[in-house]
């Protein structure tokens, strides 16, 4: 896996609509995620963490402002940045068999079909599916499927990894299992790992740093260090009075300031 680079947003900011239906969701936004960096991105519903995250993949231009990755502009998708989403359903192709199906997008990249089978195989085993190539995505449960996706995430050998909610749609313990895959993946390959999930505990739980959107229009209002250890365990880092503490300080944050009558910014949906 080749090193990668660094991520960094300037003064970015977000219009959707024009006229009267103009909604700027984004304004002065700045974030810099260094390579080998896990960090996690939790924020009230609406507050534009998807809009952000599709900024980062280039899949979405922001109105002013830049993302570059390196010395590169992002502008458009980049081999390099590789994006899961958190739906497998809508991401996974039913009729293509799970192999082809982690293996998709090799073949727009050029990749010859033996590689694409290879290195196919070897992401499934990463992510604990040995042997279900031959299998269809519907055969599967939801947690597996959701393993086939981050598979198909790092088959680009990407050096960036986003994803967005990447285990909304999983049970609990199939959330766990998943969490503490991507945790062995980063630390496995190095790779740099952004998140964006609803969940405090679980961006605790995950990150080396949780940034908080928030405010009218959306920006950065606190970038939070974990301070745990690299090594996290379900049970005990969960038990751990630190892990504790920094919920209760990111959860006050997107909370936002109160007043006597009420929440002063929007109703958060975050818990
Ligand atoms: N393509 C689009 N066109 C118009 N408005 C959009 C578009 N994409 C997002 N929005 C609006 O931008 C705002 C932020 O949406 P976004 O999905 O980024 O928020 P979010 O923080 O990820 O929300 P949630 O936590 O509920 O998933 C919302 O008001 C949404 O309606």
């Amino acid at each position: 896996m080749k090193r990668g680079s660094s991520l960094v947003v300037e003064d970015v900011g977000k219009t959707f609509g024009r006229g009267v239906d103009e909604h700027r969701v984004i304004e002065g936004l700045s974030l810099r995620v260094d390579p080998g960096e896990f960090v996690c991105i939790v924020g009230p519903s609406g507050a534009g963490k998807t809009t952000l995250l599709r900024c980062l993949s280039g899949l979405t231009r922001p109105s002013s402002g830049t993302v570059r990755y390196g010395d590169r502009p992002v502008v458009k998708p980049l081999a390099d940045i590789a994006v899961v989403f958190q739906d497998y359903r809508g991401s996974l192709l039913p009729w293509m068999r799970v192999r082809d199906n982690v293996a998709f997008p090799l073949e727009g990249m050029g990749v010859k079909r033996a590689e694409r089978r290879a290195r196919a195989d070897e992401c499934l085993v990463s992510v604990g599916l040995a042997g279900v190539g031959d299998k269809y995505p519907w055969q599967l449960s939801g947690g597996m499927q959701q393993r086939v996706a981050i598979a198909r995430g790092l088959a680009y050998e990407a050096p960036v990894l986003l994803m967005d909610e990447p285990f909304g749609s999983v049970d609990a313990q199939s959330r766990f299992d998943l969490e503490d895959l991507t945790l062995a993946l980063r630390a496995e390959l190095g790779i740099t790992v952004i998140v964006v999930t609803h969940d405090i505990d679980e961006a605790v739980y995950l990150g080396d740093r949780v940034v908080v959107l928030g405010g009218r229009p959306t920006t950065v209002v606190d970038s939070l260090k974990v301070d745990l250890g690299a090594a996290r365990d379900q049970i005990t880092t969960r038990a751990d009075a630190r892990f504790a503490d920094l919920r209760t300080r990111v959860l006050t944050r997107v909370r936002g300031p109160r007043t006597e009558s009420g929440p002063r910014h929007r109703t958060p949906s975050a818990t």
